[in-house]
């Protein structure tokens, strides 16, 4: 939960902070996506467009429990996705 800050000083080291954290998790969650590509057949496979949505439903659903924007929760995670997209395409290609 969001604490009131007395400055924007404050609000930039609680930014700054949320942004180590969440770029933890950002590696943590790659090291996973590169794990995927040893399960799958082809390209088409791991670009896998219904878990993609099954993704986004989810965080849909999550932010609106947590009290984030659903639309910016969506946004960054299209984005996010796209992206690690590309990493296992090219983690898929060293393997064939
Ligand atoms: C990690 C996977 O591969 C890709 C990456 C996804 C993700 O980052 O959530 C979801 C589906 C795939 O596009 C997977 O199929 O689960």
């Amino acid at each position: 939960m969001a604490v009131n800050c007395d400055s924007l000083e404050q609000v930039r080291e609680k930014i700054d902070g949320l942004d180590r954290q969440i770029i933890s998790l950002i590696a943590e969650r790659g090291a996973y996506v590169s794990q995927a590509a040893r399960f799958k057949k082809d390209s088409d496979a791991v670009r896998a467009p219904q878990r993609v949505e099954q993704v986004i439903a989810k965080v849909r659903a999550l932010a609106s429990e947590l009290g984030a924007n659903p639309n910016v929760t969506e946004e960054v995670y299209r984005a996010m996705i796209a992206a690690f997209i590309e990493q296992e395409l090219a983690e898929h290609l060293a393997l064939s």
